[in-house]
């Protein structure tokens, strides 16, 4: 049994549908990967993952329990932590207080993660822990929302645009991150656009065209069949 299994899933935004046969899985520990075009629906493969979205067909299983019609607030609990797309943090907290917020271990992890343990991960937040969240430059806000998710302790993080509009040291930093964090068992869903550390890091990736799996295989699959796989990932 899989970690995550989502199988078969449909959903729409009103009249209009977006995922159609959408299945993926992520085994306890892996890192995998959701490639894909802009529109695709990546991100809405995302949200009814974390129940933001109710799927209209399929199931979505965690850990062994169906969590399709849970409410997101559920979801986390039974150990999924998200780090959304526009990270989301909240501007008028320091980094401390941003992190205090979310800081909990219902799992009762070994060795959870706590305040002091991220901020040995990301010394710079501890640099700024006083600074409000508004006043952070992006990949600090990443860091900081990377670090909240991980103060729920959870058994799989997901990362839509990891690294999305950073520059090229801090999206390195991000990348030694998440290795950190495969290294220590955390399974991992990234959606990023950057192939290169995608291709050294994840053990597996899924590519989704108009809501439905096109392709998955090994980071060595991908590099065997990456010229057929080159219309699935560049702006057509
Ligand atoms: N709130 C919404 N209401 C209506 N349509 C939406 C909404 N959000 C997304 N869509 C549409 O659903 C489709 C899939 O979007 P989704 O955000 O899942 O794609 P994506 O693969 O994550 O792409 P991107 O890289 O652009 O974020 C797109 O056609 C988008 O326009």
């Amino acid at each position: 049994m899989a970690l995550l299994e989502v199988d078969d899933i449909a959903a729409s935004y009103g009249n209009s549908q977006v995922l159609f046969h959408m299945g993926l899985k992520i085994e306890e520990g892996e890192f995998v990967t959701l490639l894909g075009r802009n529109g695709m629906g990546k991100t809405t493969t995302v949200k009814t993952i974390m129940g933001l979205m109710s799927p209209s067909r399929g199931t979505i299983r965690f850990d062994g329990k169906p969590i399709h019609k849970e409410p997101s607030y559920r979801v986390a609990r039974f150990g999924v932590g998200l780090v959304p797309e526009g990270r989301h943090i909240f501007p008028n907290l320091s980094v401390h207080e941003n992190l205090v917020a979310t800081a909990h271990n219902g799992l009762k992890q070994a060795n959870p993660w706590t305040v002091e343990r991220v901020y040995q991960l990301f010394p710079r937040l501890q640099e700024r822990q006083k600074n409000l969240g508004a006043h952070l430059s992006g990949g600090e806000q990443q860091m900081l929302a990377i670090s909240r998710a991980l103060l729920t302790n959870p058994k799989l993080i997901i990362l839509d645009e990891a690294t999305e509009g950073l520059a090229p040291l801090i999206r390195a930093e991000i990348w030694s991150c998440l290795q950190t964090l495969k290294n220590e068992g955390l399974a991992i869903l990234c959606i990023d656009k950057n192939l290169g550390p995608l291709l050294r890091t994840a053990d597996r990736h899924y590519i989704i065209e108009k809501g439905q799996i096109a392709w998955n295989g090994t980071s060595d699959a991908f590099r065997r069949d990456a010229e057929s796989l080159r219309g699935y990932l560049s702006a057509a």
